[in-house]
């Protein structure tokens, strides 16, 4: 049970979270700021936060727990701004989608100690909506959330992220931070570049309008997340940029290679290069399977 919970970024993550412990009786209170007055005000008024104020130290002050849902290269001046007000037992964590740099921009801001009560964390659900009003109670449930902890966290803080995660229904898996920037640069990064890239490239089109009238399920599925937050995508981009590069090569290769091929009419090469990507998705894509309780392995 939470006494105090501080949001700080009243989006589609941290609104989120606040509703799915609210809906289980599992806080207290919710302290909420982000950067606009109407959005905490939103936030309020759709039963997100308890209390609106004005600035990050405010909210964390008292607070057992502190989220950070703001977008990543916000993430530097919030911890700065809570450094002074954070009290000597909360636990802090964040939704950021990308760990290295919120770990820089932590170190670089708290104490050592506070450093120490920081628990990097990215849930692995989401949808292409933001602010306050696309939040919902159900999204982490049946989803992973990855950990990214640190040599410097002591066990019990682990745990209570842990514990703070699977309260909601997620599936909590730890890894450390450079692989975890690794991997997401492949699964989540990379799509959303080529995502964003299509529908620019198509919006170029001089018959773009008749292109986008009689676009259909396949274009909806592969460019939905082209309709995520520019600024949230920005500052992924950027701040995993060392990853996301070579992620890109790769694939740009491999679009060069299938250019290749059509281009020759090597139809027994399209068709080798469409079974290999149809045969992996087909066993290795796998959306979480809900956990029930008895098949919990005894020491979770
Ligand atoms: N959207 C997703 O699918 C998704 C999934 C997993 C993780 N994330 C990560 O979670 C974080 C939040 O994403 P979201 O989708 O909730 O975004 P969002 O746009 O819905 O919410 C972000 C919130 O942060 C606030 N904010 C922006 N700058 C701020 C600042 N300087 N100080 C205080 N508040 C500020 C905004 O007003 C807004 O309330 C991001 O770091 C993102 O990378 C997003
Ligand atoms: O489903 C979506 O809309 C998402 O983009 C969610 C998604 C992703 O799967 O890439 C987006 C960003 C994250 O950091 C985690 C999850």
């Amino acid at each position: 049970m939470i006494q105090r919970l501080a949001l700080i970024g009243l989006g589609l993550i941290g609104g989120s979270l606040s509703l799915a412990l609210k809906q289980r009786g599992l806080v207290g209170e919710v302290v909420g700021y982000s950067r606009q007055l109407q959005t905490r005000l939103r936030a309020r008024e759709l039963g997100i936060i308890d209390r609106p104020v004005d600035s990050v130290a405010e909210a964390v002050a008292g607070a057992d727990v502190v989220f950070v849902a703001t977008p990543v290269q916000a993430m530097a001046g919030v911890f700065r701004d809570m450094a002074e007000a954070l009290a000597p037992n909360a636990l802090i964590t964040d939704g950021g989608s990308v760990k290295g740099a919120v770990v820089a921009a932590a170190k670089a801001a708290l104490s050592t100690a506070q450093f120490a009560q920081f628990v990097p964390g990215h849930p692995i659900a989401g949808t292409e909506r933001s602010g306050p009003d696309a939040a919902f109670a159900e999204l982490f449930e049946n989803h992973r959330i990855i950990l990214t902890p640190m040599p410097e966290n002591a066990a019990d803080q682990v745990r209570r992220a842990e514990d703070l995660w699977r309260s909601v229904g997620a599936q909590v898996e730890c890894m450390d931070v450079a692989h975890h920037d690794h991997i997401l640069a492949a699964t989540s990064h990379l799509p959303h570049v080529a995502a964003f890239s299509l529908v620019s490239a198509l919006s170029r089109l001089e018959e773009r309008y008749e292109v986008f009238r009689y676009a259909a399920g396949g274009f909806r599925d592969f460019s939905r997340i082209a309709s995520s937050d520019p600024a949230m995508w920005r500052d992924i981009c950027l701040t995993n940029r060392d990853e996301l590069l070579p992620m890109l090569d790769h694939y740009l290769a491999e679009l060069q290679q299938m250019r290749g091929l059509i281009d020759h009419r090597d139809g027994a090469g399209i068709e080798q290069m469409f079974s290999g990507a149809k045969a992996v998705r087909d066993a290795l894509y796998r959306p979480v399977e809900p956990k029930t309780s008895a098949a919990e392995p005894a020491s979770e």
